[in-house]
């Protein structure tokens, strides 16, 4: 493909089909430069110019006159865009390759065509206020200033989340119901209780659990009334490691729970008897209820993550190949919990430029040789492959944001 670039005023719109624009966000005074995302890599080229974030720069413009159109791999942003139905968007990966930025673009896209968002944050190191410049924090619903239509932050506080779980469950199957079992001399339940190894759980929470309750929050808060408005949903997600031990976690809480309850049940009727002879109620019945709600909500979370019609795993990576293997084992576990996934983003993608730099060189090198092996991989060959350009300041604020969202969402 070759590919001619002049740096002529901008012809107006009716112009040559095969005369691309490139879009300047005149509001900041952010630059874009031209740029195609073709499946064989990014096929961005210019003498002139790499691809840059660039505040404080003169209004410039340029043309790039395609001699022979790239295939272009797209997002296939109208089919996202597609329903008023809700949808949910799971975006996960790798720590550090740009999931927040990617879900933050994703969010601002979604409400600039219409769709009332909301994004939130499930990883325990909130990262959305950074992102969109705003302060996003305090664990509810917090309107993020910006795009057409309305857009809001939730950042859950994973700790308080634990703190909950872990109240209503010693009240019922942890220490509390094991000492208040000795004492009543039922110590041959107490150690079917102990192979539950909750107290464990509990004293040391697996890694994940802290996400698993926040996500089982946000379905607890997507039951409220004032969220019925939200038609788009997006989450982002701790890294990989977390989530993958998330997926197992509905399931082993379900079951745990499941069993405690069970467990209550026997325990109350086989001292029914003692508690009406010295009057020991309590207020158990109230942290069951709660102790149930929590597990219906952890099922509900299940069925949400694997519902085809409704939810997508998107995959955040970049190219490297520490982080397209670790993509990989994502999607392989996504695929054994029956997640649907079907997009691949690969962020921060070195534009190629006509510049003689060693290192950029070698570093394209390097990336060409890690998104090669997407093509070849198993688990990852099948996806859409949607590619993000590395920019050269950090995405903060809407602006950015829009920039982000236009190249990637499409
Ligand atoms: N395409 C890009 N070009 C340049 N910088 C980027 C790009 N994408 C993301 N970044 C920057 O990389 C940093 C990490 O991005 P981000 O916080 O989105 O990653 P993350 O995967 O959510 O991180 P964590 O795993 O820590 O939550 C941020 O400073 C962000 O601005």
């Amino acid at each position: 493909m070759a590919t001619i670039f002049t740096s002529s005023p901008i012809p107006p719109p009716s112009s040559s089909a095969s005369v691309n624009r490139i879009s300047v966000l005149s509001s900041t005074k952010l630059h874009a430069c031209p740029l195609s995302l073709s499946k064989k890599g990014a096929s961005f080229s210019s003498n002139s110019c790499s691809l840059s974030l660039t505040r404080k720069q003169p209004r410039k413009s340029f043309q790039v006159r395609s001699v022979a159109a790239p295939v272009e791999e797209t997002a296939g942003f109208d089919e996202m865009l597609s329903g008023t139905q809700r949808k949910y968007y799971l975006l996960g990966g790798k720590g550090g390759v740009g999931k927040t930025s990617c879900a933050a673009s994703l969010a601002v896209k979604f409400a600039n065509n219409g769709h009332p968002t909301l994004v939130v944050s499930t990883d325990p190191a909130h990262s959305l206020s950074d992102s969109f410049a705003q302060d996003l924090t305090g664990g509810t619903l917090v309107p993020v200033e910006g795009p057409l239509a309305p857009l809001y932050a939730l950042e859950i506080d994973p700790d308080q989340a634990k703190a909950e779980f872990r109240n209503a469950s010693k009240k019922n199957g942890g220490t509390g119901v094991k000492d208040f079992m000795d004492g009543m001399g039922l110590g041959l339940i107490a150690e079917q209780l102990g192979e539950l190894k909750l107290g464990e759980l509990l004293d040391t929470p697996p890694p994940g659990l802290d996400e698993a309750i926040a996500i089982s929050k946000v379905i607890q808060f997507l039951e409220l009334e004032e969220y019925n408005k939200f038609t788009r949903i997006v989450f982002d997600t701790a890294p990989t490691g977390h989530t993958l031990r998330l997926l197992s976690l509905p399931d082993f809480l379900d079951a745990s729970i499941g069993k405690i309850l069970k467990l209550r049940q026997k325990i109350s009727s086989a001292t029914s008897a003692i508690k009406s002879v010295f009057g020991q109620e309590g207020n158990q019945p109230d942290a069951a209820d709660k102790l149930e709600k929590l597990r219906e909500r952890m099922i509900k979370v299940r069925d949400l993550f694997r519902d085809t019609e409704s939810t997508e795993f998107v995959i955040v990576t970049i190219p490297t190949v520490m982080a397209i293997n670790e993509s990989s084992r994502l999607r392989s576990s996504l695929k054994k919990e029956n997640v649907p996934v079907k997009r691949l983003v690969v962020n921060q993608v070195l534009p190629p430029s006509a510049s003689d730099c060693k290192f950029c060189a070698m570093k394209r090198k390097d990336q060409t040789r890690a998104l090669d092996l997407i093509e070849t991989d198993p688990e990852l060959s099948t996806l859409t492959v949607v590619k993000a350009p590395l920019v050269d300041i950090e995405i903060r604020g809407i602006p950015a944001l829009q920039f982000l969202g236009d190249m990637l969402w499409k």
